[in-house]
């Protein structure tokens, strides 16, 4: 974790239940956790349109109004998120003022390495500036690296009626698209999310940009569909515990009712589990839940691995077959650890070749162009 500054206070978990290294069966092998190969989100938006409020509200479990107090960001604040091996990347946080388009900015660095640019825009605002800025930044890290995606993040939809934010995302998501198409560019996909740190709505954006980022979703999308076919569940998720956003679900579409139970259903397990247990095992390989519901249905969490939990909304009758739903766990764990063992070996063989190619001298270069771009850009 980069950040300095420890004192914020941890709503859910105890305080160590966060990123950090982690040493799981020797998985974090010499290399692997090395920040410079993993994919890179960069957070974009002006001044004050909540940026670092979603990156610590959603990995440093920051509670909402302590944002308030948040100050401006002045330089490049670079995260790493080594939670597993299926959800490792970086996040850079931008201060608002820094100019993209300055030719001294170094744009190759920072975007040839971007897995997704998230643009935040703050819809309580004028949004004009804001789409002009999104619009250079796009045409920028779209020349130097295709394959971003873009992902708009309409933020701050808190208090607002449904009718505005679904206005605000039709004029937005028009106006992006037509800039675009006069600089050439109709090709690129933008996705637009309504979010708010105020509700789940921040959480459930955040997974579906990071889920792209996953290689292995289509994988794990068709595990979930076996697993539940087979078990009479309605609806799976598989979730990362620290942050709880999903890193896969099954086919079926996702109710943000059903989104929100399941992530209250990990807060209370390990808030109960917390009580009775040392900070260390709040979340362990006996960890699983069952919670029933006044409307005939079942909550059902399982511990994967130390860092994702399967999460499982069904009809409390299909319950009463559970030997089988628990076998078919079984087989879905083992299933998941096979590609987790399958993405570190290939990885492995990725930094051994990204070794003999360059030795070490990435994680300097980085580090060197974040200090030259502050330096260059910010006061
Ligand atoms: N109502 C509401 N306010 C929000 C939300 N997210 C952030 N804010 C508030 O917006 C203000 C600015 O948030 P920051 O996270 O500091 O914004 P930033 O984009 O990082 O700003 P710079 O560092 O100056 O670029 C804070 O007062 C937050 O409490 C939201 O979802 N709803």
């Amino acid at each position: 974790m980069s950040y300095e500054d420890d004192e914020y206070h941890v709503d859910t978990f105890p305080k160590d239940f966060g990123y950090g290294s982690f040493d799981q069966d020797g998985l974090d092998a010499p290399g692997m956790g090395g920040g410079e190969s993993k994919p890179r989100i960069l957070l974009m938006g002006l001044r004050r349109s909540g940026k670092s409020s979603i990156q610590k509200v959603v990995f440093h479990k920051m509670s909402p109004n302590e944002t308030l107090f948040l100050e401006s960001t002045s330089k490049i604040v670079k995260d790493d998120i080594n939670n597993s091996s299926f959800v490792q990347f970086q996040i850079w946080d931008f201060p608002g003022q820094i100019d993209f388009i300055d030719p001294t900015f170094d744009s190759d660095m920072i975007f040839g390495g971007c897995g997704a640019l998230v643009f935040v825009i703050d819809a309580k605002d004028d949004y004009n500036e804001a789409l002009t800025k999104f619009k250079n930044t796009v045409i920028k890290a779209y020349k130097v690296n295709p394959r971003i995606k873009f992902e708009v993040f309409i933020h701050k939809v808190d208090g607002i009626s449904d009718d505005s934010k679904m206005e605000s995302q039709r004029d937005i998501h028009q106006r992006a698209s037509d800039d675009l198409s006069d600089a050439g560019l109709n090709q690129i996909h933008l996705s637009f999310h309504l979010t708010s740190i105020y509700d789940h709505s921040i959480f459930e954006a955040f997974s579906k940009v990071v889920q792209k980022l996953i290689p292995q979703l289509p994988t794990l999308e068709n595990l979930l569909n076996i697993f539940i076919s087979h078990s009479g569940i309605e609806k799976a998720f598989l979730f990362d515990v620290v942050s709880k956003i999903y890193i896969a679900t099954d086919c079926s579409p996702v109710d943000m009712q059903g989104y929100e139970l399941c992530c209250d259903m990990i807060d209370v397990v390990i808030d109960l589990s917390s009580i009775y247990s040392s900070e260390e095992t709040a979340f362990d390989h006996e960890s699983s839940s069952l919670i029933k519901l006044n409307n005939n249905t079942i909550l059902y969490l399982r511990e994967v691995n130390k860092f994702l939990a399967l999460v499982c909304i069904l009809r409390e009758e299909n319950f009463n077959r559970q030997g089988v739903i628990d076998y078919n766990f079984l087989c879905f764990r083992k299933a998941i650890s096979e590609v987790f063992e399958l993405r570190m070996k290939s990885q492995k063989l990725e930094t051994l070749d990204e070794q003999i190619e360059q030795e070490d001298v990435v994680d300097e270069d980085e580090d060197e162009l974040v200090a030259r771009v502050n330096e260059n850009h910010l006061n």
